[in-house]
């Protein structure tokens, strides 16, 4: 037996994703260490973790041009479909051959998408960083995983934001366009300097960091305006974190690299762009979204902003755009990403991130599943197999099996509270508790949501026992309130169904049944058997299970006292006949018995 728990701290009672996290994953998106940006990331191998179970070869739908060293992987592993230009119901009827999807930022992954693809796509891959295309809130609730492949075209980015600062400040494209036209216009191009001019970089992440440091190589004195940026990162390069308002009062140059989201929609309009220095300039190779297009060409008109340089659009490709047309405006139709050195690093990036999660291993790029480190996982594997079979026997214990709605789990831990990661447990009990009473499926990706719409809570509480956290856990225990149990002993002291169990030389094992102790791994299915304690018993029932040739894998007996009540716990590799359960039950001193699947 573990020691006994000393502490017992309540760490959530609502399923949440960031109630119990990581410590190194608590960070922004924003977190990363800027030296190590690189064009391609090395391929990290995950522990194979089943999200998903496949069990032919898989179809894999590319809907925009992605680079050929990406596709031929995919090709190693699965059958590749690459049709581009797809209408959305071109694609809403392809969907549904697909196990997953991937796109850049050309094609919406809207709602309709997962809902036409009748639950067989399982992962949607964006080769590149935005995922405002994608509607992640339907994915989620389709249990469908999004991965993006977030670092490889970082350095492209960059470059084209510095491109079109210094071709904006020359007057390149305007000059160029007029000198084919067989013009020669000298004083009409004279252009700004950009050597001790302040530029203000909205958005301190990847990209954001990248153009920083270029622009501070050009002699620009650096800015930047990030909620979320750590003050040191900016400081190792020699920028200062500023306010909004700050940033874009001081700014000579603006350049944009927040994501499109609820909070920077529109996030220059026509009230901050009156609070800019007269003669602004600004860059976007972010999202066409962050800039409200109308207020642009007002303060373009009202000589607010002296020249805008624009590789997104709101609306993509732009129509009939006064912006576009508007004579101080340079416009790019989305190249940020389109090196040949980044699309080849993307395409394998997500490649890479697509095959590993149809493979079942948990994507180090995932957006809308929990990213946990892989020797995390690696060392949690066991325990997500016990956290599911817990939850899956528990709602079996249940009468009638449904009406569960609060349900307690209870880690019993040596180590520091922030030292365990049990987003990945919670999910696999959620898994276990629904799955056998209702046809929903559910994975890492879909379990708070699925646990939440069937009103399901989940109450986690972590048990600091003494002793070495070598191991991360020593037991996970799971009840149930406020049901009736089919199974009188699976009953705690204070009524609830408890069911409790530890990893023993790496197999999950049920150690404790209600106020019994029991051991019994967990591979097959299981028989609980409550009995007068008596001499001969376990010959009785395995030999009812021996004349059906099921073989019995494990038997325990977790007794309160000699002669007493005890609890049988007999692991079967072979479900048994109903004729042999009933003969089982029929045994004189068998007080109550259950069959468990696992
Ligand atoms: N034009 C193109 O082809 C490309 C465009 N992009 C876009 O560039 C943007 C940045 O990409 P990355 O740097 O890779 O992403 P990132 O996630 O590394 O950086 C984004 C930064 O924006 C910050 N942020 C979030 N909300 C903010 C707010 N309200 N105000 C200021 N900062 C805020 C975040 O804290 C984060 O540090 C994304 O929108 C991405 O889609 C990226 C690559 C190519
Ligand atoms: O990665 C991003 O966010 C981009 O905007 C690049 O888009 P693309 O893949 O070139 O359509």
């Amino acid at each position: 037996m573990a020691a006994s728990a000393s502490t017992t701290i309540n760490f959530s009672t609502e399923p949440s994703h960031t109630s119990l996290s990581w410590k190194s994953h608590l960070s922004s998106s924003s977190a990363f260490d800027v030296a190590a940006v690189s064009p391609i990331r090395s391929h990290r191998q995950y522990p194979r973790f089943v999200i998903f179970a496949m069990r032919d070869k898989p179809t894999v739908l590319v809907a925009e041009k992605l680079g050929e060293a990406g596709v031929n992987l995919l090709k190693e592993f699965a059958d590749v479909d690459c049709s581009y230009n797809l209408t959305p119901e071109e694609l809403c009827t392809k969907i549904s051959l697909c196990d997953a999807l991937i796109v850049r930022s050309g094609t919406k992954v809207s709602r309709e998408v997962f809902e036409s693809s009748g639950g067989r796509l399982k992962v949607v891959g964006r080769a590149g960083v935005g995922i405002d295309n994608v509607d992640l809130a339907a994915a989620t609730e389709h249990g469908c995983l999004v991965v993006n492949a977030p670092t490889a075209n970082t350095v492209a980015a960059a470059e084209h934001g510095i491109a079109l600062l210094t071709a904006m400040a020359r007057n390149i494209a305007q000059a160029d366009a007029s000198v084919k036209a067989g013009k020669w216009l000298r004083n009409k191009y004279v252009g700004v300097s950009l050597v001790g001019k302040t530029l203000a970089v909205m958005g301190f992440g990847k990209v954001g960091s990248e153009v920083a440091r270029r622009a501070k190589g050009l002699g620009m004195h650096v800015i930047a305006h990030d909620p979320y940026a750590p003050a040191d990162r900016a400081r190792a390069i020699g920028v200062e974190l500023v306010s909004f308002d700050e940033a874009i009062a001081s700014a000579d140059f603006i350049s944009l690299h927040m994501p499109l989201t609820p909070a920077t929609n529109k996030i220059l309009n026509d009230e901050t762009f009156a609070k800019m220095k007269k003669g602004v300039r600004i860059v976007n190779v972010a999202r066409g979204g962050v800039i409200d297009e109308d207020a642009l060409v007002r303060a373009l008109d009202a000589g607010i902003v002296a020249q805008a340089a624009l590789d997104v659009f709101t609306v993509e490709p732009p129509k009939d755009s006064k912006l576009v047309q508007h004579e101080n405006v340079t416009a790019t139709p989305h190249l940020g990403a389109s090196t040949k050195e980044a699309q080849e690093g993307v395409a394998i990036e997500i490649a890479e991130a697509v095959v590993g999660a149809l493979n079942g291993e948990l994507a180090a790029t995932a957006v809308n599943a929990p990213m946990v480190p892989a020797e995390v996982l690696s060392e949690l594997k066991p325990y997500v197999a016990l956290a599911e079979k817990l939850g899956r026997l528990a709602v079996q214990l249940v009468a009638g099996g449904s009406g569960v709605k609060s349900v307690k789990v209870t880690y019993g831990s040596a180590r520091a509270p922030d030292d365990l990661d049990t987003r990945l447990l919670r999910a696999m009990i959620t898994k276990g508790l629904i799955e056998p009473i209702s046809s929903s499926f559910v994975n890492l990706v879909n379990a708070d949501f699925t646990a939440k719409q069937r009103g399901l809570r989940i109450a986690e509480e972590r048990s600091l026992l003494n002793g070495s956290p070598e191991s991360p856990l020593e037991f996970i225990q799971v009840q149930i309130s406020s049901v009736d149990s089919k199974f009188a002993s699976a009953l705690s002291d204070s009524g609830e169904i408890r069911v409790e169990g530890r990893v023993k030389d790496g197999i999950p094992h049920l150690t404790k049944v209600g106020s019994f102790e029991v051991d019994v791994s967990l591979e097959g299915s299981i028989i609980l058997c409550r009995q007068v304690d008596q001499p001969g018993m376990i010959g009785k029932v395995g030999s009812i299970l021996s004349e059906e040739n099921v073989n019995v894998s494990f038997m325990s007996v977790g007794r309160i006292a000699p002669r007493k009540h005890a609890i049988m716990a007999i692991g079967v590799d072979e479900e048994p006949t109903k004729e042999s359960l009933k003969r089982i039950g029929e045994i004189s001193a068998v007080e109550e018995f259950v069959y468990l699947k696992i």
